[in-house]
């Protein structure tokens, strides 16, 4: 049995890989207009997407590759571009891609519905099985492989999109699948400078710094990738500390994976107190510089 994996940063393609060999005896790895990662796959094959051609569009590729692989998975990292290629992969196929799983176990993987309201749980009928996978499924940490590269060259589909135009977006430090420690801040920071307060924290804790959604697409105080939830990224870290943050669902389906819990919140009643093992009930402003002192 083999497995595909595809994915474009190496902790993701570790982490797909190292669970792949769980599922199959033989894992090959695609890294679409990236330099894919080594040491981890029986094989990798890396595609070279050329200049004006979008990493998208690699499907036709992917698609080949698939064919002469045969695999009966395929695990994909759930990054913008490749769950366009999952998409592609899985239509390819005759089937549908089964999205953000959180868990295998019994050969059923779980996934979330209705933002995190709901759990279920699914087999693949036959032929090819395709999961978009998001970080802390798998340990990264027990991958193995060879450094056989094999190229593949880049099959342009026949209504290709054309790049225009490339603006590089400001340099983002935010690695939160890599972190075993994450604070969050939430809209509970009603000024941009009070979020130094977190980074103190976290800077005490050796944390990296997330926030909920409104931090990130609402006043725009921190990066995108680092809004956690149903719509940004999914974690399992060691430990989550949510400052200001009230608990809301499609935010907390981003965390509850944590291993312990911490939330700082004014509100006695917030929903986070019934979803954490520590709450502090008080005012950020207070309660940070005051921990930061005390550690
Ligand atoms: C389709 C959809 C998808 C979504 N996806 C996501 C997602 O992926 N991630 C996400 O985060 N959200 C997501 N949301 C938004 C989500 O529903 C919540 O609105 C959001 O998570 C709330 O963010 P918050 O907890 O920071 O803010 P609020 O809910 O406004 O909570 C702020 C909290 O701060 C506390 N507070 C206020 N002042 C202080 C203070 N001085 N000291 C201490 N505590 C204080 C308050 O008591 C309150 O509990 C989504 C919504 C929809 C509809």
């Amino acid at each position: 049995m083999k497995a595909l994996v595809i994915a474009e940063t190496p902790l993701a393609a570790r982490a797909l890989c190292a669970g792949a060999r769980t599922m199959a005896d033989e894992v090959v790895l695609v890294a679409p207009g990236v330099e894919p990662t080594v040491g981890v796959a029986d094989k990798a094959v890396h595609i070279d997407v050329p200049a004006g051609s979008a990493i998208d569009d690699a499907y036709a590729t992917v698609n080949a590759i698939a064919d002469a692989e045969a695999p009966s998975v395929a695990l994909v990292e759930p990054t913008r571009r490749c769950k366009v290629l999952a998409g592609r992969l899985a239509a390819h196929a005759g089937t549908a891609a089964v999205t953000d799983v959180i868990e295998f176990a019994d050969g059923l993987a779980t996934t979330m519905y209705f933002g995190g309201v709901g759990q279920r749980k699914s087999r693949p009928t036959g032929g090819l099985a395709v999961y978009t996978v998001g970080a802390g499924v798998f340990d990264e940490s027990a991958a193995t492989g060879t450094d056989v590269v094999e190229e593949a060259a880049f099959e342009a589909p026949e209504r290709a999109l054309r790049v225009t135009g490339e603006k590089d977006l400001p340099a983002s430090d935010v690695d939160l699948p890599a972190a075993d420690v994450v604070v969050a801040g939430g809209r509970g920071f009603a000024e941009e400078a009070d979020l130094g307060l977190m980074r103190d924290l976290a800077a005490k804790i050796g944390g990296e710094c997330g926030c909920s959604r409104p931090l990130a697409e609402g006043v725009d105080w921190m990066p995108k990738e680092a809004y956690i939830g149903v719509s940004g990224v999914m974690l399992a870290p060691k430990v989550y500390v949510g400052i200001g943050v009230s608990g809301q669902m499609q935010h907390m389906v981003g965390v509850n994976r944590a291993g312990t819990m911490f939330a700082v919140n004014k509100d006695k009643n917030a929903p986070i107190f019934k979803q954490c093992d520590y709450g502090i009930v008080g005012d950020l402003k207070t309660v940070l510089p005051a921990l930061c002192a005390a550690l």
